[in-house]
This record gives C-alpha cells, structure tokens and sequence, in this order.
C-alpha cells in the first residue's frame, strides 16, 4: 500500500498542500479529484520525489521511499515529454533500458502494450508525427513498459475519445489486478465514478473525502429517497411529510427524513406493490460539489 501521510507544501508564503494523508490500496484503482489548482500535481510530484514536501512522508507497505524504490514507480508527468523526434517502440525500450530492464525484454513489453494499447501500427513513427490522442497512448505506455510496482499518472485519460478510455482502463485495471496500486488525477467526475475503486477529493490542498466509492457515496447519501411501485405513486405527493422532487407515473423520487420515508413505505405497501424503495445515493458530481464547498 502505498500511504501519503501528513503532506505539507508551501511555495512562498502559500500552503498549496496542508496535511494530506491518503492511501492507495495495491489491487485498487484510486481516483485522485479535485479542481484546477487544488494540489493534485503538486502531490503527485511529491509522491514521485520530483519535489520535496516541507513535512509529510511517502511510504510504501510501511516502508519510506527511496531514491531507488521510486525508480520502480511509474509516472505519467502532466508536461508529459517524450522525445518528440523519436519513434515509438525505439522510444519506450530507451526509457525501460533507463529503469534497467535488459534490451530483449524492454523490446518485448514494448510492443505487447503498443499492441494493447492499439498504437502498434504507429511503432516506428517518430511521436510528434502521432495525433494528440496516440500521443497520449504513447505517453501511456512510457509510464508502464518497465513493469512499474506502482503506477501515479496525471490526468491520463484527458483528450482520449471513448473507446481509447476503455482500452487504456482495461490495461490500467490489469495492472491493479496483479497487486499494483494506482493513483491517477481526472477532472472526468463521470469517468471517475465508474472507473474507480477508491476516491480522493482534493480542495485548496487539502483532502475533503476519501474512501471506496460506496462508503462515500453512502457517507454522503442526503436525504433523499426512491420508490417504484406498481401502480401510479401520486399519492406520495398528498403526504405533508414528503417533498416530491421527480414523480413518473410509479416512480417517485422525494426528499423526507426517516420518519417520512417509513411512512411512504408502509402506504406503498398497503396499497400493492412495491418494487423498489431506497436511499438515493449520490453521484460523485454531486459528492464533489457538496464536500469543496
Ligand atoms: N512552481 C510553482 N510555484 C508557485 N506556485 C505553484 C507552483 N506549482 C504549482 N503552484 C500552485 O500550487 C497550487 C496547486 O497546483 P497543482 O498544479 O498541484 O494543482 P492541480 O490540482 O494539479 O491543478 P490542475 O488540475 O489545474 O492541474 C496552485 O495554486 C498552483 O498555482
């Protein structure tokens, strides 16, 4: 696992990260979230030993970082920067030969990910010649070709059309699968919520939520409710006890407190058939707005 404890940054006088403490699970997909400034990159960077914390420890399985165990990591950097000259396959095995791996492998896992990444017929074409999206792939696959044991990427899925996002989830979701832990920062709230197994919401540096994504979704479940019934629900609007926001004929979507959610469920239940009656959970938009407020 690995654990950012404490975190703290200052540029000048600003406190850009105040006490972040998170975890990424090995096996897990985390999402990192927040807006435009919120101190995403700046810990990531910070993870990764790009910069230093003023206070706060990295540490993997218990252990601190080192220089040499971060060279195992793999990282997606925001300025991204590859070689623009240079081509694809010749490009990856260079930054694998880099982390150590011999000539013969690096080649090898070269082109299993150009070849899992769908970039394989552009192996031999130098990466400024490559569309915004490939170059992306591109830039993909340099974070994970030496086999990394963890995986940090900035905003990997930004200017990738939908399909690419499966194919590039697929792959990062295997990685989870055999025990890597991965962190990776979207402003995609949608993308997010159905991709991840665990969020991290960042604002103005510090950490608002984190969780699995059912714990927040459940933290942050209101007070809203949802019921589907058989029949035509347009009773529940006669209640005093209920605001009705979203009413369809036998569903009906109402705000109540506990009380008045039993309420609507024991008439429902009187009246005939209940086919769905819950809490509605929150969508990670919603969560989002409600905890950087
Ligand atoms: N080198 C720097 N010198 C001074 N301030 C900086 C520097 N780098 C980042 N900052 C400031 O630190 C804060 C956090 O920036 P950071 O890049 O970590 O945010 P972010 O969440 O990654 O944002 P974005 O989603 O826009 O990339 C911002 O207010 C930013 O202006």
């Amino acid at each position: 696992m690995l654990t950012i404890s404490n975190v703290t940054k200052h540029y000048g006088e600003r406190r850009v990260l105040d006490e972040v403490s998170f975890e990424v699970g090995r096996g897990r997909l985390t999402g990192f979230v927040g807006g435009n400034g919120a101190g995403k990159t700046t810990t990531m960077r910070i993870i990764l030993g790009v910069l230093g914390a003023d206070a706060g420890e990295v540490s993997l399985d218990g252990s601190p970082l080192t220089r040499e165990g971060r060279r195992r990591f793999g990282y997606m950097p925001e300025e991204r920067g590859l070689y623009p000259k240079m081509k694809v396959h010749e490009q990856l095995v260079y930054l694998a030969r880099l982390r150590g791996m011999r000539a013969g492998v690096a080649a090898a896992k070269a082109d299993e990910l150009l070849e899992r990444l769908e970039l394989h017929e552009r192996r031999d074409e130098p990466i400024e010649k490559l569309s915004l999206g490939n170059q992306q792939r591109a830039q993909i696959a340099a974070a994970l070709v030496h086999e990394p044991e963890v995986l940090v990427l900035d905003e990997p899925f930004s200017g990738l059309d939908p399909m690419a996002v499966e194919t590039v989830l697929g792959v990062l979701s295997e990685r989870a699968a055999r025990g890597v832990p991965v962190l990776f920062s979207s402003h995609q709230l949608d993308v997010v919520e159905r991709l991840c197994d665990d969020i991290v919401v960042i604002a103005d540096g510090r950490i608002r939520a984190a969780g699995t994504r059912d714990a927040l979704r459940e933290a942050n479940a209101g007070s809203q409710w949802e019921l589907q019934v058989g029949d035509d629900a347009a009773w529940v609007r006669a209640l005093a006890e209920v605001d009705v926001i979203e009413f369809d004929g036998g569903y009906v979507l109402f705000e109540a407190d506990a009380h008045g959610a039993q309420l609507v469920l024991q008439q429902a239940a009187q009246r005939g058939e209940v086919q769905r009656f819950a809490p509605r959970r929150p969508t990670l938009t919603e969560i989002f707005r409600e905890v950087v407020q």
